[in-house]
């Protein structure tokens, strides 16, 4: 059985997540994301189940810094949870004057909370189930949580699917140390990270790469390097498979521009996206490519 660290404790969202992508494993809650990624770093997991990007709140910025920094770690599979919220609070609570949740929960839930609760205040904990803990131990007054939290603290439950935006999701990667990647499907996503250096053009010689072979970007975040003011990390996601040639070229491309170019993964999409390929930029035409070169080399043009 294998051991899958997730950003827990009991109860996350991520607990959910983790379940879908390591059904029957055994699941080790970690206080947080880094925590959770340095448990397979280490050892002590052979994965990691994190939080990635929310559809209302963007990226997840502390599973991005932990996957640029320490020894490498690749993503092979992702999940798409939709997410409403459960509000909790110590049974006979007659009075509400702080809400507690992850902040991208309590982002999510900012219109509900004034209407419902008007002056509670929010205040910002480590995870949704962190708050159903700190609420129970009457630190605060009202947790905002995944559904499941209410199965695994003693809590009452004020409020159900909860959310300011209707059909929110949050996407999940289980990530490893480096080693099989998955087979491509047809439908991937890979993910890279690169400190593109303080110059013009800089970033856009890193998009032209894949934007003239054809690839389509899924996703763009800056972060800052934390080294120099101004310097930023960018983390590029984009359709297919680096077994794929034609992703297999713009990476070696990416790699020339770019020395510290981080690999993070290649797997399949949970989103039912499809891979956009444009004319020419086939594998089969990349392949064919590399082919008449080499039969003009030799002296053979087909
Ligand atoms: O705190 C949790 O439960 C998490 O897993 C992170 C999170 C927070 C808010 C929305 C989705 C995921």
């Amino acid at each position: 059985m294998s051991r899958i660290a997730y950003f827990g404790p009991q109860g996350t969202f991520t607990e959910q997540a983790a379940r879908r992508l390591a059904p029957g494993e055994e699941l080790i809650p970690a206080e947080t994301i880094p925590a959770a990624l340095a448990a397979v770093r280490s050892g002590a997991a052979d994965a990691a189940c994190v939080p990635i990007e929310n559809s209302v709140e963007g990226a997840v910025t502390a599973t991005l810094d932990s996957l640029s920094e320490a020894e490498p770690l690749v993503a092979v599979a992702e999940a798409l949870l939709p997410v409403h919220f459960s509000v909790l609070t110590r049974p006979g609570t007659t009075e509400i004057r702080t809400v507690a949740s992850h902040p991208h929960a309590l982002a999510q839930v900012r219109h509900w909370v004034e209407a419902n609760l008007p002056g509670a205040h929010p205040v910002a904990t480590s995870s949704t189930a962190a708050a159903a803990v700190a609420v129970d131990a009457g630190e605060f007054d009202a947790a905002v949580t995944a559904p499941v939290a209410v199965e695994h603290y003693p809590l009452q439950v004020l409020a159900t699917e909860v959310a300011d935006v209707r059909d929110a999701k949050t996407r999940f990667l289980l990530v490893r140390a480096p080693g099989e990647l998955p087979a491509p499907t047809g439908a991937d996503r890979t993910s890279i990270v690169a400190a593109a250096t303080n110059r013009t053009g800089a970033l856009a010689e890193l998009l032209t790469e894949l934007a003239v072979r054809g690839i389509n970007l899924t996703k763009l975040d800056a972060r800052p390097t934390r080294n120099n003011f101004g310097e930023y990390r960018f983390f590029i996601d984009f359709e297919g498979h680096v077994a794929e040639p034609r992703i297999g070229d713009a990476l070696a491309a990416l790699r020339r521009r770019c020395r510290n170019v981080r690999f993070l993964g290649s797997h399949p999409r949970a989103d039912n996206g499809t891979t956009e390929i444009e004319p020419g930029a086939a594998n089969e035409d990349f392949t064919d490519a590399i082919g008449w070169v080499e039969s003009v080399r030799k002296g053979a043009q087909a």
